[in-house]
């Protein structure tokens, strides 16, 4: 029962539920749209087109078309279930079998359908409207705005807790980039709904590429690297506007911005032990140097979740606001930081942080690689796996 109810709870995960509705125990496929049926050329231009897309749809849109075209193709999942530690075949195994005895025909359908929705908003995405006040609407994990000289990056996966999946990694990478350029004077990271954002998307511990773990953890050390790397170079005032309760790197990266503003509703945790992890984002160095070394082995090592007072009265926080008229304050006095002139405020920026920044991009070199190890060991592993299975949660 355990086992079928952690199918159904993937099978949520990534199934479109504009396609069908999912019930436990026993799996029913709803589908709300019969009428149209596409030609077997549609499907096989469909598949052309998915190898003409130009950015990564990301993991639950490569799982949903993976699953609808074996069930477009071969029907019925009949193939036996992997193993619970072949986190990537029992992911794609998962999603296929949700989809039960969905006919062929519709499978074909909803296929094409879901390439022609990635293929027009990833095509959209690398459009970014030109002009000072502008809204880009075509990141998928990101709402970017710019406007009164602020630049605002907002997390946008409030269902997921504003969790890091890779595309979000690549998004946030490249809204940096276009801030570092645009003519806005500073930059603004928040989080949309009720948390700031929950840290690392654990599912992404599952997509594993031909090459095994290894080169899964590989990977994603250099994809941290690289992320990291953005923040430690950032050229104007970098502001974090943290409206709720924030975990794991979204926490540590706080040390690399230049002001951070919390609700009193927000909290700080980093539960790398618990996690089989260990510290990224430079707060090795970081908040050691912020709060002193204790403190940070309290929150580091021990994991110890801090209120926003605490993390204020430690450093980490520059200051808190009632959760009541949070924004309206901490958005007025932005408006009035923006209005500063951006020269004056790039060079102070870069006089204060420039000499520490070697030493930082050494630092965050030697996290990555250290987590690498990590995310290989079977403490790492295990606290994947019953987070995903629900057997766990912070
Ligand atoms: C080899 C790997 C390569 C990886 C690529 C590079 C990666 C770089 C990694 C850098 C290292 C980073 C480390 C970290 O950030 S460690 C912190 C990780 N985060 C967690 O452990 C948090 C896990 N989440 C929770 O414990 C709870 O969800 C939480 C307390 C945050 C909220 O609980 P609540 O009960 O309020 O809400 P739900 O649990 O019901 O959550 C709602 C839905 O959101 C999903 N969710 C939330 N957080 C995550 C997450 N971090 N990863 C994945 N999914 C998350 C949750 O599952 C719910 O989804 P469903 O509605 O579908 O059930």
């Amino acid at each position: 029962v355990a086992m079928a109810y952690l199918a159904w709870r993937l099978a949520q995960r990534w199934c479109p539920s504009s396609l069908q509705v999912i019930s436990f125990p026993v799996v029913q496929l709803h589908l709300n749209r019969t009428a149209m049926r596409a030609s077997q050329k549609d499907f096989e231009n469909a598949m052309n087109q998915v190898k003409l897309l130009k950015k990564d749809p990301g993991n639950e849109a490569k799982l949903k078309l993976y699953a609808l075209y074996k069930q477009a193709t071969e029907g019925p999942c009949n193939m036996p279930k992997p193993g619970v530690f072949d986190l990537i075949n029992k992911a794609k195994w998962d999603a296929w079998n949700a989809l039960g005895s969905l006919p062929k025909e519709t499978a074909r359908q909803n296929y094409v359908d879901l390439v022609s929705s990635l293929s027009s908003s990833l095509e959209s995405s690398s459009q970014v409207e030109p002009g000072t006040d502008r809204k880009s609407t075509g990141y998928e994990t990101l709402m970017v705005t710019s406007e009164d000289g602020i630049t605002k990056i907002m997390l946008n996966r409030p269902t997921k807790k504003n969790a890091l999946n890779v595309e979000m990694y690549h998004e946030i990478m490249h809204a940096l980039k276009a801030a570092s350029k645009d003519d806005s004077a500073i930059t603004v990271l928040t989080g949309n709904g009720d948390y700031y954002s929950s840290g690392n998307d654990l599912t992404n511990f599952t997509d594993i590429p031909p090459g095994g773990v290894e080169e899964k953890a590989k990977n994603g050390a250099i994809l941290l690297r690289e992320f990291v790397g953005c923040f430690i170079d950032f050229p104007k005032p970098l502001i974090a506007v943290v409206n709720g309760p924030a975990v794991g790197i979204s926490v540590t990266l706080l040390g690399l911005f230049d002001a951070v503003y919390a609700s009193d509703r927000a909290t700080f945790h980093t539960p790398f032990s618990h996690l089989g992890q260990s510290p990224e984002g430079c707060s090795s160095y970081t908040f050691p140097k912020i709060m002193s070394p204790a403190k940070a082995i309290e929150m580091l090592v021990f994991g110890k979740k801090l209120t926003a007072g605490e993390a204020c009265a430690q450093g980490l926080v520059t200051e808190v606001f009632p959760d009541s008229t949070f924004q309206k304050e901490v958005w007025t006095r932005l408006k009035a930081f923006a209005k500063l002139p951006p020269n004056a405020m790039r060079i102070s920026k870069e006089i204060i942080r420039n000499r520490e920044k070697e030493k930082l991009h050494a630092v965050n070199a030697e996290e990555c690689s250290v987590l690498q190890g990590r995310w290989l060991s079977d403490e790492c592993m295990n606290a994947v796996v019953n987070f995903l299975s629900r057997k766990s949660k912070l």
